[in-house]
């Protein structure tokens, strides 16, 4: 199985990265520092999760201890109250994770909130629904972003949350076409439609939420465990396998030692093992885990 796969910039990104998010401060480093021990190569991480100062303690340590940090990939994401101007949410990230550089560079979500609101993350009108800087959109925010390659400080840039809406509206204004995708993906979320536009443009998907978000729910589909118990490998171990068995990046969130090391084994699944995964869908039906109350349609078919 792929240990990595290519970016359109050339440059090989690893196949499995640790997810960062809702990993508790006090908790994610020792996460990191397990994961980075144990053989990652790819954190993925976000100012909006409010970890980064403990990813970089974890990084730092391992430097010091051999690690080169040419041979880690790590990810950061643009918050949207910075889409106006990225180089700042970027600065903050590499002063917390205390890098020169990140290796990929994300809009978290294409939707542009108040930078001036009642919150720094998520500002909110009276009536409680959020406050989108409407005067901004997520053309300008690329267009902003795409200005971070040329300063060093991010190797490659890309976009998560992307429906193949959007994603259609951003490509004719592109300079730099985004190199990956972040979207969740899993056996109730195989999202096809947005997978094959973006492998059409040479955009690599990374698959959130592999496991189903928290609590990991997908562990409960029957046709998951069925696949699992012919290899006697957990339910994870399927559905990590089954996004890197579609050419996809993979990011499991743990902060739990032995589930950090469980989730970097990839076996390979046979067709008909893929082709029972990529039906399970069609039955239970479809099934997205995250999706913040933005009071925007993103164009993904199943919320449209
Ligand atoms: N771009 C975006 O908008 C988004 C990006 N992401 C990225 O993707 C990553 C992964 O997605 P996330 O939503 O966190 O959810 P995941 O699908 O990775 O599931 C995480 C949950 O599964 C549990 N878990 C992990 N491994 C195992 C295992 N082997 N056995 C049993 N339980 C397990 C974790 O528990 P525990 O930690 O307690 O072990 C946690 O409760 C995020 O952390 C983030 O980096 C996620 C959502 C949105
Ligand atoms: O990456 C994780 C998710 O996108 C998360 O950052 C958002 O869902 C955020 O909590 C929000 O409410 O908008």
């Amino acid at each position: 199985m792929a240990d990595s796969f290519t970016l359109n910039t050339g440059v090989k990104i690893p196949s499995v990265g640790l997810g960062t998010w809702q990993s508790e401060p006090g908790q994610v480093k020792d996460a990191v520092a397990h994961a980075l021990k144990s053989g990652y190569k790819h954190i993925d991480a976000a100012f909006a999760y409010g970890n980064e100062a403990e990813v970089g303690e974890a990084l730092k340590e391992a430097f010091a201890a051999g690690v080169k940090r040419e041979d880690i990939f790590v990810t950061s994401k643009c918050w949207l109250t910075y889409l106006r101007k990225p180089e700042a949410c970027l600065d903050e990230s590499l002063q917390k994770l205390g890098l020169d550089y990140v290796d990929l560079y994300l809009m978290h979500w294409p939707v542009p909130m108040n930078p001036n609101g009642n919150h720094p993350m998520i500002p909110k009108h009276p009536d409680g629904s959020r406050d989108l800087d409407t005067e901004w959109s997520h053309i300008d925010a690329w267009k902003a972003i795409e200005k971070l390659p040329a300063t060093g400080k991010a190797k490659a840039i890309g976009v998560s949350n992307y429906s193949k809406k959007f994603l259609e509206e951003l490509l004719p204004h592109c300079s730099i076409v985004p190199a990956a995708n972040q979207i969740e993906n899993h056996p109730y979320l195989p999202q096809q439609e947005i997978v094959d536009f973006c492998t059409s443009k040479g955009i690599l998907i990374e698959a959130y939420s592999p496991l189903g978000s928290t609590g990991s729910p997908m562990f409960n589909e029957e046709g998951v465990q069925e696949v699992a118990k012919k290899h006697n490998v957990g339910p994870g171990t399927v559905l990590i396998s089954y996004q890197v068995s579609k050419g996809h990046v993979v990011l499991p969130k743990s902060v739990t030692p032995s589930r950090i090391e469980e989730n970097m084994k990839v076996l390979k699944l046979s067709s008909d093992e893929m082709e029972s995964l990529e039906k399970i869908h069609k039955t239970k039906g479809v099934t997205r885990f995250v999706y913040p109350p933005f009071g925007v349609k993103l164009g993904f078919p199943d919320k449209d």
